[in-house]
C-alpha cells in the first residue's frame, strides 16, 4: 500500500494494494499492523456507511469532548472528501485538504482526531464507510458551515444539498470567537 502525505499535519491518503483478476477484485481495506507501522496507530470502535445521492454534502462535523479520528472511503461511487484544520491554536488553522475518493481509486484518508470532516458526492450515488476512534456522542457534536468564507473549500459541486442541521451550522470565525 502507499502512503501520501497532505498539507494537513497527520492527514494521510492511502492507496491500497488491489488485487485484481478476471473475477474482480481483492483489497484490505484496514490492516492494524501495517496501518500502524505507516504511522496510523488507532484503535477503533465505530464503523459507519453512509449512502448519499448525487449532490449530496454531509458536514464539515467533527465532536469536541470525543474527538474521532476516522478511515474513510467510498466503497461505491466518488465522492470529494475534505479535512479542515479548526483549531486555532494550529499553525494550519483554516487551512484544508480535499481529496477524491471513489471505487475507482480505492483511495482511503486518515483524518486524526481533532479535525473536521466532510464529502459531497460526485457519483449518481455513494456509499461512504469509515472506522471511527471514538463512538458517537450526538451531545457533543459540532460544526461548520460547507461555504465559510474563511476556509474557501473549492466543492466541485455547485447547489449542494444539505441537511437543515448543516444548513445551519456556524462560520470559522463564530466557531473560534465561541471557543476562547
Ligand atoms: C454520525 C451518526 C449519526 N447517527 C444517526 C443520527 C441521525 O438520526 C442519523 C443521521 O445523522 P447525521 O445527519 O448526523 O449523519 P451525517 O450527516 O452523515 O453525519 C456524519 O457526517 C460527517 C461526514 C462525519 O464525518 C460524521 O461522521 C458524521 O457527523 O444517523 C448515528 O446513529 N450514529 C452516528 O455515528
Amino acid at each position: 500500500m502507499k502512503i501520501i502525505e497532505t498539507a494537513l499535519p497527520g492527514v494521510f491518503i492511502i492507496e491500497p494494494t488491489v488485487f485484481g483478476d478476471e473475477r474482480g477484485f481483492f483489497l484490505e481495506s484496514f490492516h492494524a499492523e501495517r496501518y500502524r507501522d505507516a504511522g496510523m496507530d488507532m484503535a477503533f470502535v465505530q464503523d459507519n456507511h453512509s449512502r448519499s445521492r448525487k449532490g449530496v454534502l454531509r458536514g464539515l462535523h467533527f465532536q469536541r469532548l470525543h474527538p474521532q479520528g476516522k478511515l474513510v472511503r467510498a466503497s461505491r461511487g466518488s465522492i470529494f472528501d475534505v479535512a479542515a484544520d479548526i483549531d486555532p491554536a494550529s499553525p494550519s488553522f483554516g487551512q484544508y485538504v480535499g481529496v477524491t475518493l471513489s471505487d475507482e481509486n480505492h483511495r482511503q484518508m486518515w483524518i486524526p482526531p481533532g479535525y473536521a470532516h466532510g464529502f459531497c458526492v460526485l457519483s449518481e450515488v455513494a456509499d461512504f464507510e469509515y472506522k471511527c476512534t471514538d463512538l458517537y456522542y450526538p451531545e457533543d457534536e459540532g460544526g461548520v458551515l460547507w461555504s465559510d468564507p474563511d476556509l474557501n473549500i473549492q466543492w466541485p459541486i455547485t447547489e449542494p444539498l444539505l441537511s437543515a442541521k448543516d444548513l445551519a451550522l456556524p462560520s470559522l470565525a463564530d466557531l473560534a470567537k465561541h471557543a476562547r
